[in-house]
């Protein structure tokens, strides 16, 4: 069922000792069990009150997720449209699809190749292992699908009531920031967004290995359903603080594209997920993306990033982790004309 996790644990384990001995500099762990890092309940926000509020509380809730996404890059929602009934469905269906033997999952045909990964394929050293398993996929997969699955017709739903999530909550921070909100619906339609089924195995080595090591979203936002295990932490003021699991509520944050989009203005915070000795975890996250071919123009007369497609950020992106081990992302595009 699992990955052969503990193999590659042995292997990047030796690699560390003998480039120790060697005298390759290692730079030293950033994380311990040991270290304390303060449990928070990131802001909350009823967004019913964008649809059924008056025009006062409108005005406010709108206000409180600009806010948010300003001073935290993360917040919850609360009252979303997302009905429990297809985030049941989808946490079973999910935990269904994981329970398949290894060489299944390896080989499924469910999705396009390269849906499903696991560990980190470029990690030289344990720092850069993620101990968890994921189907990353392309929603075009889903609609294309024929063989009309309980697993595609449950992520078609949860796709599709995200979506609107997204939406209602990406044209208030197109609107709070000046930009026009109609990007969103000419430009992230279902077909170019992702759907990312993560499943986080207990780790006999929390201390020395994440779940999924840190990053930021390179996407416009991202919706998260998890479980009630924890386990996500986020910087907020050059601190790593772990997020409080709430069940009424989803987790939304700013992507790469938000930021370089709004100008700065929203912030796409680093954030990880740290492993449980005993128990596994289950995550769904909603990417909102672009198409390949849309650019990333924000209309400020003082750009801080130079205009590019996101088919460019992609590929950047993966050339970056290929060649280096790790996402660069944004700064590459920072505007060096000021
Ligand atoms: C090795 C990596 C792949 C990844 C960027 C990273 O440096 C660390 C995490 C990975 C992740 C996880 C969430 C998203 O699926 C993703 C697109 C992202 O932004 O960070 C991936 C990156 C990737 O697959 O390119
Ligand atoms: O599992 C989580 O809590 C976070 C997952 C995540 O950051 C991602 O899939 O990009
Ligand atoms: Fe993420």
């Amino acid at each position: 069922m699992d990955p052969p996790f503990n193999e590659i644990y042995k292997t990047l384990l030796y690699n560390q000792i003998t480039n120790t001995e060697r005298d390759v500099p290692e730079i030293p762990f950033s994380f311990s069990v040991t270290a304390v890092v303060e449990e928070v309940e990131l802001p909350v926000i009823d967004v019913s009150r964008l649809i059924h509020g008056a025009e006062k509380e409108r005005e406010k809730c709108k206000e409180e997720i600009a806010r948010a996404s300003r001073e935290w890059g993360f917040f919850q929602v609360i009252n979303h449209g997302i009905s429990m009934d297809v985030l049941e469905k989808m946490r079973q269906e999910q935990i269904r699809v994981f329970r398949e033997p290894f060489d299944k999952k390896s080989k499924s045909e469910k999705f396009s190749a390269g849906s499903y990964r696991w560990g980190t394929p470029s990690a030289t050293c344990l720092r850069q292992l993620s101990w968890s398993e994921a189907f990353h996929v392309p929603m075009t997969d889903i609609s294309n699908n024929k063989d009309f699955t309980t697993l595609s017709s449950t992520m078609e739903k949860f796709a599709s009531e995200s979506e609107a999530l997204a939406y209602m909550l990406a044209e208030v921070l197109a609107e709070k920031s000046g930009q026009k909100s109609s990007f969103f619906k000419e430009n992230c339609v279902r077909n170019t967004c992702y759907l990312r089924m993560n499943r986080y195995p207990p780790c006999p080595k929390p201390s020395e290995v994440y779940g999924l090591m840190p990053h930021t979203d390179s996407d416009f936002l991202t919706i998260l359903y998890q479980d009630q295990v924890g386990g996500l932490q986020l910087i907020k003021d050059d601190r790593w603080i772990a997020v409080k699991p709430n069940p009424r509520a989803l987790i939304i944050n700013i992507g790469d594209l938000f930021q370089a989009w709004s100008n700065g203005m929203y912030k796409s915070v680093e954030h990880r997920v740290m492993t449980n000795p005993t128990v596994e975890r289950f995550s769904t996250a909603y990417f909102m993306c672009p198409s390949y071919d849309a650019v990333i123009e924000c209309s400020s007369d003082c750009p801080a990033y130079r205009n590019f497609s996101f088919r460019e950020f992609r590929q950047q992106v993966q050339e970056d982790v290929k060649k280096l081990g790790f996402k660069v992302g944004l700064p590459r595009f920072l505007n060096h004309l000021y």
